[in-house]
């Protein structure tokens, strides 16, 4: 085949502990990642060329080599030198649904998906784990978002080890189209104002004196107790993203009073806030409460859930 269509799904995280800074300049982290099915597609396609070209629909996605799809597609040319040469160039076109620089790992499924399709396009036969580690060199989330579903992420986060898929959990997900938080930017936050509560050891690594503790989420998500878990969310970086960006502090707010809502809580490094919901007839309902609360309508709102996959072909 000389084309493939992708879906991308983006991923949210039930719970973010950063359990210190790291010599290398990242933070050593403590996540549960949840693949959502708010997904971008992906279409793939051989080109007569030998370029590398893509293509987006979105306004604030570069076309240009510094769009992580673009990364993908030249490290897998780089990597596989003679299946580049054997099959030619690639064009590759990004249907943006996935809100950008919200914390819900857009350009991380969007590369993890270019490796997937790529590796289909050229039969290189390269399994998971060899994806996932080609996926590290190109960002911290995007080996979870090869394979996805529910997974503990250690190390700066590409260390994974999976949970018993959570399915169906509902939920309901705001982001200001106008803000955009950087990740570098609330990592180094973060550092500024939290780092003096590190001990750090003789090798420059650091821990945290008082840690939270991921063992209670991870039994709710073992009993797939949608209750339990909501009562566990818990997200470090909010320490540093919130006090910057009322507006999502509002949100976050407004949400948790809204009835069948168990729980809300920014994603990663924001600044997307979702609710966990009781039913999916509660959060179109949700969805709408919030809609009149805050017209405006630079908010984006989308009644998505919880799936047990990450990048998958197209139906
Ligand atoms: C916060 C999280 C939570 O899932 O996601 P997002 O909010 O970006 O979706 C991740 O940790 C983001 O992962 P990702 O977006 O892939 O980050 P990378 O490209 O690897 O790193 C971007 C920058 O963030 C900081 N960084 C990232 C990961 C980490 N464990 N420690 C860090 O300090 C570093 O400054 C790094 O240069
Ligand atoms: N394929 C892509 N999709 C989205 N953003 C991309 C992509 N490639 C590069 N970017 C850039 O990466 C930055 C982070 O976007 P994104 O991956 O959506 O956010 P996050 O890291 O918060 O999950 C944005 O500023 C965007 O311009």
């Amino acid at each position: 085949m000389r084309s493939y269509s992708l879906i991308a799904p983006a991923k949210i995280n039930l719970y973010l502990e950063i359990i210190g800074d790291r010599p290398d300049g990242y933070h050593e982290l403590a996540m549960i990642m949840q693949t959502i099915s708010l997904a971008d597609q992906i279409d793939i396609h051989a080109a007569s060329t030998d370029y590398i070209r893509v293509y987006c629909d979105h306004p604030q996605v570069p076309t240009d080599k510094t769009n992580l799809v673009y990364r993908a597609a030249a490290l897998m040319a780089e990597q596989f030198p003679d299946a580049y040469s054997q099959f030619g160039g690639v064009d590759i076109t990004v249907k943006k649904r996935i809100p950008v620089a919200a914390g819900l790992a857009g350009g991380s499924t969007n590369a993890a998906a270019v490796l997937v399709g790529i590796n289909l396009l050229w039969n290189l036969g390269l399994t998971q784990p060899e994806l996932e580690e080609l996926g590290a060199t190109l960002g911290s989330d995007v080996p979870f978002c090869i394979g996805g579903g529910t997974a503990i992420a250690t190390g700066r986060g590409e260390k994974l080890a999976p949970l018993p898929g959570l399915e169906n959990i509902n939920l309901v997900l705001g982001k200001y189209r106008s803000l955009e938080v950087s990740t570098p930017w609330a990592y180094k936050t973060y550092r500024q104002e939290f780092g003096s509560s590190y001990i750090r050891d003789s090798d420059g690594f650091a821990s945290r004196a008082h840690a939270v503790h991921s063992g209670e989420i991870v039994k709710a998500i073992s009993h797939q107790d949608t209750v339990a878990i909501a009562s566990k969310l818990h997200n470090d970086l909010e320490k540093v993203v919130l006090p910057a960006y009322p507006q999502v502090v509002e949100l976050r707010e407004l949400f948790a009073q809204q009835p069948g809502v168990l729980a809300s809580m920014m994603s990663g490094s924001g600044p997307s806030v979702f609710a966990i919901v009781e039913s999916p007839e509660q959060a179109e309902v949700v969805k709408q409460q919030i809609r009149t609360a805050i017209p405006n309508p630079d908010l984006e709102l989308f009644v998505t859930k919880t799936i047990a996959h990450g990048i998958n072909l197209a139906a």
